[in-house]
């Protein structure tokens, strides 16, 4: 990570709500890739993309995630970029590859990703320059344990392994801040985050159909209007055959809480032109980013 913050430039960030997502890794690759070009190409917006983003666990149906051969190894060292357009992983290749092709940057949702933990793989999001080197990737640091009555029973750590470390990367119109799905129910990650001067913050997401339609668009907003940021979360399409159906609704919102754009349940891209100045009247209209009391509350963990 690096530590010169970068400038806030606009900028337009496309989000592909895929669908497809089967048990054939190959194809699931290979749909991937179709629906990046064709995010990337801008089709039916004014702007071509500058940033393109997945959603969670895109090249494997959740559930399966398990399996060992579902897994790759994912070469990275923190704050060492490198070129990826040859790694020995089908999806990093793959994504690596669409990015240089493309010339956009690439936040890769999610893949399972070999952890030396017998068949409990990280949850990894990973991030891709135009020039198709890897600079950044966030491992689910939050894992989804739920027993919701009548609603959705999942025990994630049963077969993940949860990340430890907290990740944003630099662009050059943007600092943006990394989550994966269940990571945006506990605001202190958005929140330093945006203290390390993020002015976005992406969660590639999976949410239940139940918890969706409970949380979904107050936990965006929530994340938005506590830290001032623009804020997305990127959903696979729904698929009702699948053992943990997606929510959708792939949404941005911007620092004032105001949606920006929001998908419906099918396989979809959906664009949001990113405008600075509303950061900019948003942090001074309702000053909060300098009218902390870090005197009173200093260690929130207390
Ligand atoms: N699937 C998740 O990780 C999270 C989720 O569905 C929720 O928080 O709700």
């Amino acid at each position: 990570m690096s530590t010169a913050r970068s400038e806030f430039k606009p900028f337009t960030l496309a989000f592909v709500q895929l669908g497809r997502i089967g048990m054939n890794k190959e194809e699931n690759l290979n749909h991937a890739r179709e629906m990046i070009l064709r995010a990337a190409s801008g089709e039916g917006h004014s702007k071509k993309p500058d940033l393109v983003v997945l959603p969670e666990y895109f090249n494997t149906p959740l559930g399966e995630a398990a399996l060992p051969d579902w897994a790759e190894d994912i070469e990275f060292e923190p704050g060492r970029p490198y070129d990826a357009t040859s790694s020995n992983s089908p999806s990093v290749k793959m994504l690596a590859n669409a990015a240089k092709e493309t010339g956009t940057w690439i936040i890769g949702g999610s893949i399972p990703e070999r952890s030396g933990q017998e068949d409990k793989p990280f949850n990894a999001c990973t991030v891709y320059n135009p020039t198709g080197e890897m600079v950044a990737r966030h491992r689910k640091l939050h894992l989804f344990d739920v027993d919701i009555p009548g609603g959705v029973t999942y025990k994630e750590s049963d077969h993940v392994t949860p990340g430890s470390t907290m990740n944003y990367f630099d662009t050059d119109f943007a600092r943006i801040g990394l989550g994966v799905c269940y990571d945006v129910r506990f605001p202190e990650l958005a929140m330093v985050a945006a203290r390390r001067g993020c002015q976005v913050v992406i969660y590639p997401a999976l949410f239940s159909v139940a918890t969706g339609q409970m949380h979904w668009e107050i936990l965006q907003k929530s994340r938005a209007v506590d830290n001032q940021v623009f804020m997305g979360m990127c959903s696979p399409a729904r698929n009702n055959e699948a053992k943990l159906p997606a929510y959708g609704y792939s949404t941005v919102v911007d620092p004032t809480g105001k949606i920006l754009v929001q998908a419906g349940e099918d396989e979809e891209v959906i664009y949001a032109d990113i405008d600075p100045a509303v950061f900019e009247s948003a942090r001074s209209g309702i000053p909060v980013t300098t009218q902390r009391r870090f005197d009173v509350y200093k260690n929130v963990a207390d």
